[in-house]
């Protein structure tokens, strides 16, 4: 068995090195072969595809937030590769949401364990930018924004950015189309989700990664104290339960919005829009469980 390792030594704002020596020593006990593929920030794709190519392994372990498990997942789709993750980020939204073990290398023992391949969803937005667990536009993509360009890791950079973000949120309109029909929303926020969780537990939908759909949710009111409760992404403090009760359910949908805004896909930060293409790409990924 040929492991490949792709670790975001940066993800989560703290040293990873153990965890590091930790897996090398229970993939040696399985006797499996392995390389480890540490990020760097540039040129990841690249790389990572590199080594597939030269290492050829039967299954990619990827240890990173949302971010790295998003890279990973959707330059492996061509090669058909099984995929574990390991949550090393700040907020392991995905892994939070699939259940996944919180320590990296119970997680790891647990993929070696693993007997079963569960077959997941992606989402693409306007023909190109694939999503593993959720993006949106809004107030939380706006925060992601501010947390990426203050070089802050870990939830201390999210929460010292969260405020302004609320504040300077404009009520957005917007009109979905999906094969339903036509319908306008008013909000601050509008996520598309993949899972049915944030990485705090924020419920967003009953939807699964493996049911070939994906929820359009509106968040019509953002009252700063429910903000700070629902923690938006990150702040695990308490859960609203009436956030995102406003939820559309689809396999393709068009949003127009009627100005530019933040737009954020699995905690990175991708430029301003103002319409975007939704569609669900089921069963892409083979998930270890
Ligand atoms: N060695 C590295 N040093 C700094 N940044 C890196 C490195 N490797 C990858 N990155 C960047 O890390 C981001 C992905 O982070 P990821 O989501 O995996 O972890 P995270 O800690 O949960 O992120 P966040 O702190 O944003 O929640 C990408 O923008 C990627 O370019």
């Amino acid at each position: 068995m040929k492991v490949l390792f792709v670790i975001n030594p940066a993800a989560g704002g703290t040293d990873h090195s153990k965890t590091i020596d930790a897996m090398r020593q229970l993939t040696a006990e399985k006797g499996y072969q392995s390389e480890i593929l540490l990020t760097t920030g540039e040129r990841d794709k690249e790389n990572l595809i590199r080594c597939i190519e030269k290492f050829g392994p039967d299954r990619v372990i990827v240890g990173g937030g949302d971010g790295t498990i998003r890279m990973v997942a959707e330059n492996i789709i061509p090669y058909k590769l099984t995929l574990g993750i390991l949550p090393l980020g700040s907020a392991n939204g995905l892994a939070t949401a699939l259940g996944i073990a919180s320590n990296p290398i119970q997680a790891l023992e647990q993929i070696f364990q693993a007997t079963n391949i569960r077959s997941m969803d992606m989402l693409r937005f306007n023909e190109e930018h694939l999503c593993i667990h959720v993006g949106d536009i809004g107030v939380n993509a706006l925060l992601v924004k501010k947390y990426n360009e203050s070089g802050e890791r870990g939830m201390i950079g999210y929460a010292k950015n969260l405020l302004s973000s609320i504040q300077e949120s404009p009520l957005l309109k917007t009109i979905i189309r999906t094969a339903d029909g036509i319908i306008t929303k008013e909000g601050y926020m509008m996520a598309f989700a993949n899972a049915h969780m944030y990485g705090t537990g924020v419920h967003i939908s009953e939807g699964s990664v493996s049911d070939g759909k994906f929820e359009i949710c509106n968040v019509e009111k953002l009252a700063l104290d429910a903000a700070i409760k629902a923690g938006l992404t990150i702040l695990n403090v308490f859960i609203d339960k009436n956030m995102f009760s406003d939820v559309i359910s689809c396999t393709e949908a068009e949003v127009e919005i009627d100005q530019k805004v933040p737009f954020q896909i699995d905690g990175e930060y991708m430029g301003m829009v103002d319409h975007l293409r939704i569609e669900a790409l089921p069963g892409v990924i083979k998930l270890l469980v």
